[in-house]
């Protein structure tokens, strides 16, 4: 849709956020509220974002779960409108060049706690992958895309066991199950859950391919790869408690309720081996910093100034504050302890993310391993970072609201 069109006399598209397999999503300004919020446009005119809309009024109040503000139809297409978010996990991921060990298990939690969300009320999401899992205010993780979501409990009972069913999600994310036709439940969506944390860690997954997607073939190759692989070369590099999540929801049973607790009890087994306290986020680290970069370049500004004999102090204007990429999401939470990280040996076997490696010392597989001596987030060029940090700030309007 064109910038500036006027949907259904009340929303204003401000432009395009987004575009998947169902849906195109666009910005949009409600005349009405007066308020910036998405909407997501079914581009197949199979009414998709009414069935999408609908699942998500069935879920509506927990955190990280979209809220909901009105859906309906514009000819032969449908529409649902909803809060607007942020970036996705994959894109904040590209712009800082990866996240430090502390982020992912900090976001791996988040993403459980949504999943578990989801499935306490009846439902199976069926596609979990990084692009699902938005950044929102107060930098709660909300997860997105509800198109081919599903109710496993039907009548108070889980639904039947299947085989021989068609394929749902994305093909490097998806089940071992769903390659082999087995009608996906809760287990599914943990094991796509912790492919996305291998790729967070890692930079990459063994089998993605550079084959197109969608294509039958993608889904033969990256099948073949995917059940070649062992577990210890899929977890290599990554803290071992992760493997032993991984093999706990594999062997979980197609009706079984995951222990959602035992999982998020090893994410903090992993937290206090690492010595891992801070709660804050990467981006937020990145944020402080510059923050306190500039507010310093501004106070030696105002020395020099008042050296040279001028008595009019220069004040601390929005300018001297550029790049202050997402200042406007949230207020701070507070600062408790320090981000310093030690240097350290991974070996890197696929497309590692560097700075995971921050905060990560896993000296017990140190020898093939290359060193990598960063220290976070010094390593990376500051400017790249906040150009890359400033294009978010684009989609981020949080304070418009
Ligand atoms: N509420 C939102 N606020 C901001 N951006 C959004 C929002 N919802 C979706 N997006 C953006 O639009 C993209 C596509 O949205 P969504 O996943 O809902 O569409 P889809 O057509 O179902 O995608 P897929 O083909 O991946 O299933 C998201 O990855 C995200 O970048």
């Amino acid at each position: 849709m064109e910038k500036n069109t006027i949907v259904n006399d009340r929303y204003k598209i401000l432009g395009q956020l987004g575009k998947g397999g169902f849906g195109q999503v666009y910005k949009v300004h409600d005349l009405v509220k007066k308020i910036n919020l998405a909407m997501k446009v079914d581009i197949n005119s199979r009414g998709s974002t009414l069935v999408e809309s609908s699942i998500l009024q069935d879920i509506q109040g927990g955190e990280g779960i979209p809220k909901l503000y009105d859906s309906g139809k514009i000819q032969d297409l449908t529409y649902m409108v909803i809060e607007l978010l942020g970036p996705h996990l994959n894109m904040m991921r590209k712009s800082l060049n990866g996240f430090s060990l502390n982020t992912i298990l900090l976001l791996f939690s988040q993403c459980l706690t949504r999943i578990e969300y989801l499935h306490t009320h009846d439902y199976i999401h069926r596609d979990i992958k990084p692009q699902q899992f938005l950044i929102g205010p107060k930098d709660v993780i909300y997860l997105v895309d509800y198109g081919i979501s599903k109710k496993y409990i039907i009548d108070g009972r889980h639904m039947s066991f299947q085989s021989q069913c068609s394929r749902a999600g994305s093909c490097s994310y998806a089940s071992i199950n769903c390659h082999i036709g087995i009608r996906l439940s809760r287990r599914d969506d943990l094991e796509s859950l912790m492919y996305m944390i291998v790729f967070l860690i890692r930079g990459a997954l063994p089998w993605q391919t550079k084959a197109k997607a969608n294509d039958n073939r993608k889904w033969q190759v990256i099948f073949a790869q995917k059940r070649a692989i062992l577990d210890e070369e899929l977890f290599n590099g990554c803290p071992k408690q992760l493997q032993q999540i991984f093999v706990y929801v594999k062997s979980l049973k197609f009706d079984e309720k995951p222990n959602y607790a035992y999982i998020r009890d090893m994410i903090q087994t992993i937290r206090n081996e690492f010595s891992l306290k801070s709660k804050m986020l990467d981006w937020k680290i990145l944020e402080r910093r510059h923050k306190s970069l500039d507010k310093r370049k501004t106070e030696e500004e105002n020395t020099k100034i008042l050296s040279k004999g001028k008595t009019t102090k220069k004040k601390c204007s929005k300018k001297n504050n550029r790049g202050l990429a997402m200042a406007t999401l949230t207020s701070l939470p507070a600062h408790e302890d320090s981000h310093e990280v030690p240097h350290l040996r991974l070996p890197l076997p696929i497309g590692t993310s560097k700075t995971l490696l921050s905060g990560l010392d896993l000296s017990s597989n140190s020898s093939k391993g290359e060193t990598v001596k960063n220290s976070f987030p010094e390593f990376i060029h500051r400017k790249h970072i906040f150009r890359e940090l400033n294009k978010f700030r684009m989609l981020f309007t949080f304070s418009e609201r």
